[in-house]
């Protein structure tokens, strides 16, 4: 039997672990730029970019952070070619199969945000396997989006609503930001506290639209497949300078 080398990151003493964001939340932008840059094809970024994920997964869970939410699709991503899309479902496919007893031993919880019916069955079954399996974990809760558009998550929850009132079940005056919250893919996880964008793209992409309402954003430069645990402690270090107000005044 060979035992594998267990890594674990230390919390750099410049940070501290009383302000650390809860839940943090990544646009995962950049593998294709970053292979392009290398003559290489775009899933060649992409394949990187899983490893980025993976180390990220594991910084958090070592330093204390006890969400990450990673965006793998967009509903918009459908729009590229046919074989970089396909490529794509047949990564998440094939990772979540390799790293399935990966996360048991490691206690993470994975979920799924998005339409993911609209996804193709067998990548589905895997996602059903994944997320069944992992729901009695308690370590670090792991969500990804895929096939996931903020707008179409906010269109669902309306019509969720709007169906239950037209049964009579509720009321107009019931619907709340609470009860809308409970609507959306994401009803189980808190707001994240940080969002980290790669590649320097200035906009959310349609990620998590009523979510992020009140998130500091982070933006590096450095693409996707190049963003590391170094990297990752300028994102928490920036955070922690930040003065989070929330629409009111310093106290
Ligand atoms: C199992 C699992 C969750 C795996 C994650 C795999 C992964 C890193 C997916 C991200 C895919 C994606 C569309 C990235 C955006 O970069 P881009 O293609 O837009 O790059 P560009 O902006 O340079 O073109
Ligand atoms: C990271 C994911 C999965 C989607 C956002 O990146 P895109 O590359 O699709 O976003 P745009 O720059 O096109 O807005
Ligand atoms: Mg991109």
């Amino acid at each position: 039997m060979t035992t594998k080398p267990v890594v674990r990151y230390a919390l750099p003493a410049d940070l501290k672990p009383d302000r650390l964001p809860q839940h943090v939340a990544v646009i995962m932008d950049g593998n294709g730029r970053w292979a392009k840059r290398r003559g290489l094809p775009r899933i060649m970024g992409h394949r990187r970019g899983v490893d980025t994920l993976k180390t990220l997964l594991r910084c958090c869970r070592d330093w204390g952070i006890g969400a990450l939410t990673a965006y793998a699709f967009s509903t918009e991503n459908w729009g590229r070619p046919v074989e970089e899309v396909d490529f794509l479902m047949a990564l998440f496919e094939r990772v979540l199969r390799q790293e399935l007893l990966e996360m048991m031993e490691e206690n993470v919880r994975i979920r799924f945000v998005g339409n993911l019916a609209a996804l193709p069955r067998s990548l589905q079954g895997e996602i059903h396997q994944a997320v069944t399996q992992t729901q009695g974990n308690h370590g670090i809760e792991f969500t990804v989006a895929t096939n996931y558009g903020g707008r179409q998550e906010i269109v669902q929850a309306c019509r969720a609503i709007a169906e239950q009132v037209q049964r009579g079940e509720l009321s107009p005056s019931d619907i709340s930001e609470e009860l809308f919250s409970r609507h959306l893919y994401t009803s189980e996880i808190s707001d994240p506290d940080l969002l980290i964008r790669t590649s320097g793209e200035m906009r959310i992409s349609n990620f998590l639209l009523w979510q992020l309402a009140y998130a500091e954003i982070y933006v590096t430069d450095t693409l996707w497949p190049d963003f590391d645990t170094s990297e990752f402690h300028r994102a928490i270090y920036a955070y922690q300078q930040r003065d989070r107000r929330f629409g009111k005044v310093k106290g």
